[in-house]
């Protein structure tokens, strides 16, 4: 229960004011218990990229264990007023409110896992009034985490197997932005993280190296390094950037040797500034010409996907890579832009619903949506988003969202997984929550059924998820059908 332990016992206020007026109007039309479906989904990849890698879905289930409204949230609500100084809500439906027990089932797409556009990553099935209530929570929670561990894993496969450390608390929106984006960072691909919080919270490995102000706080750089190394003679990286980076590596060997005797050994030194890509290659030569070949050299200072990526090509000799201000907060881009949407309601029957849109494909899916991936022994082919509350043909189509005249005929029973699992059932939670180092490994495994084409930053292939030609016809008939323009031939 990380959130709830740093903040407070209940987080059923963390939402929208509208989603309690709606609420209210729900339960005073009757419709309070209507069975409905919402999707969350998004519509573009982050980051001008090829994929998405799901996360959040811990966070978003502790908050639904915990929906309950306590008696300071219902006296809250009870001291709202309207526009005429009175009473927003009636007593009567605090008392709802107050008697409210989670009960909608929810299907997830586990984290670690990558998607694309238009792929429900949450369904919420049940009484109208809970699955409209939780809209902003989960987006704010899904959407974030998304967002940073897709961020990660851009970084984490620009350092081609190299170390990431996660550096950027100091520069994160705020304590939740600090913590939830270092387990998000981790899931996607970050080895460990400079944040202790999160590292006690998460079980998230915590390293560091030390700052400037260490070595200022000396008369010179060598005492610096020295005291430092007689704190941690097996741990030590060595900021060597304060007053001049060559000069300072070579302090550091001399130290290092200095210490030796006593069973010191140089773990690391490390460039903050300057000509990262000069500075690491004259830095190895000095190490290694001194015999310390093991010692890492460890950069940061303002790093990205893309200033990896060239610093690699240019031959950098940098083995560990710190990441902060544009892991942490995804500086290029700062919100995924999920969106969740009402898909069906029951009225006796289900009626399947949408939100119209300028373009087709900007309009929402109708129905219970899943998502069938297709794949082979190396890598995932194609990803079907169908309605589960239909039959689906033996040998379904796949639309091209972009070029809707091009299909992709499957053999409904070859190979395949169902993406959306079960989380909980009638308000129980059905799911093993999977440990964070196996998200991990989950999110390593997913990026490798990937073909480079699609993981690539400069325009990547987009792989092909679409909708299943049954329901993509259905949703042409309903625009048709809503826009008053007959139905599709
Ligand atoms: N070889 C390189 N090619 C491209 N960019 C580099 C290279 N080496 C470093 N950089 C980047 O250039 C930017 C400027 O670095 P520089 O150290 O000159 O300035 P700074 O960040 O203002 O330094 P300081 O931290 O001392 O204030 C940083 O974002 C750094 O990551
Ligand atoms: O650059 P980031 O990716 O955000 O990584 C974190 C930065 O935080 C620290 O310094 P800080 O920025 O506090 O000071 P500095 O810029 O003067 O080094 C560290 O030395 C990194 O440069
Ligand atoms: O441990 C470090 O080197 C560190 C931690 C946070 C931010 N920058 C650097």
């Amino acid at each position: 229960m990380a959130l709830q332990q740093i903040y407070r016992t209940s987080l059923s206020l963390l939402t929208d004011l509208y989603q309690i007026t709606m609420a209210y109007g729900y339960w005073k039309q009757g419709m309070a218990e209507r069975e409905a479906v919402f999707h969350l989904y998004f519509r573009k990849n982050p980051f001008e990229g090829g994929y998405t890698v799901a996360a959040g879905l811990e966070h978003a289930v502790e908050y639904l264990q915990a929906l309950k409204f306590t008696e300071d949230d219902l006296a809250y609500l009870g001291s709202l007023k309207g526009a005429q100084g009175q009473p927003l809500f009636e007593q009567e439906f605090l008392e709802y409110l107050r008697q409210m027990e989670f009960s909608c089932d929810v299907d997830a797409v586990p984290e670690g896992t990558v998607v694309f556009p238009n792929e429900p990553l949450v369904r919420v099935r049940g009484p109208l009034l809970q699955a409209q209530l939780i809209e902003t929570p989960l987006l704010t929670i899904i959407n974030f985490e998304t967002l940073i561990a897709t961020k990660a894993a851009r970084i984490k496969e620009a350092a081609k197997g190299d170390t990431v450390i996660e550096f950027g608390m100091r520069r994160a929106q705020g304590i939740d932005g600090a913590l939830a984006a270092a387990r998000a960072a981790y899931v996607g691909g970050a080895d460990a993280t400079s944040n202790l919080l999160a590292g006690k919270l998460y079980d998230i490995p915590v390293k560091g190296t030390h700052a400037h102000s260490w070595v200022q706080a000396f008369d010179t750089e060598e005492e610096a390094f020295k005291a430092y190394g007689e704190a941690f003679p097996k741990d030590s990286v060595f900021l060597v950037d304060t007053y001049n980076t060559v000069e300072g590596v070579k302090k550091a060997i001399a130290v290092a040797r200095e210490l030796q005797p006593q069973g010191f050994i140089l773990g690391g030194i490390r460039l903050d500034s300057g000509d990262l890509t000069y500075l690491s290659i004259e830095a190895r030569k000095l190490l290694d010409e001194a015999g310390f070949t093991g010692t890492s050299i460890v950069a940061s200072n303002d790093l990205d996907e893309h200033l990896i990526t060239h610093l690699k090509q240019e031959g950098a000799k940098i083995n560990v890579w710190g990441v902060g201000t544009k892991m942490i907060t995804a500086y290029d881009q700062p919100a995924l832009g999920g969106v969740y949407k009402l898909a069906a309601l029951k009225n006796g029957e289900w009626e399947y619903k949408i939100k119209l849109s300028e373009q087709l494909a900007k309009t929402s899916n109708p129905g219970a949506l899943q998502v069938r991936r297709y794949y082979n022994q190396e890598r995932y082919l194609a990803d079907m988003i169908y309605n589960e509350l239909e039959p689906l043909p033996a040998q379904p189509q796949i639309v091209d969202p972009v070029d809707v005249t091009r299909r992709k005929t499957m053999d409904k029973d070859a190979l395949h997984k169902e993406l959306l699992v079960p989380v909980f059932q009638q308000g129980q939670l059905v799911y093993t929550l999977p440990t964070l180092k196996s998200i991990k490994a989950t999110t390593a495994h997913e990026l490798s059924q990937l073909h480079e084409s699609i993981r690539r930053y400069v325009n990547p292939h987009s792989y092909p998820a679409g909708l299943e030609s049954n329901l993509h016809h259905y949703k042409l008939n309903l625009i048709m059908h809503l826009k008053g323009t007959g139905s599709e031939a």
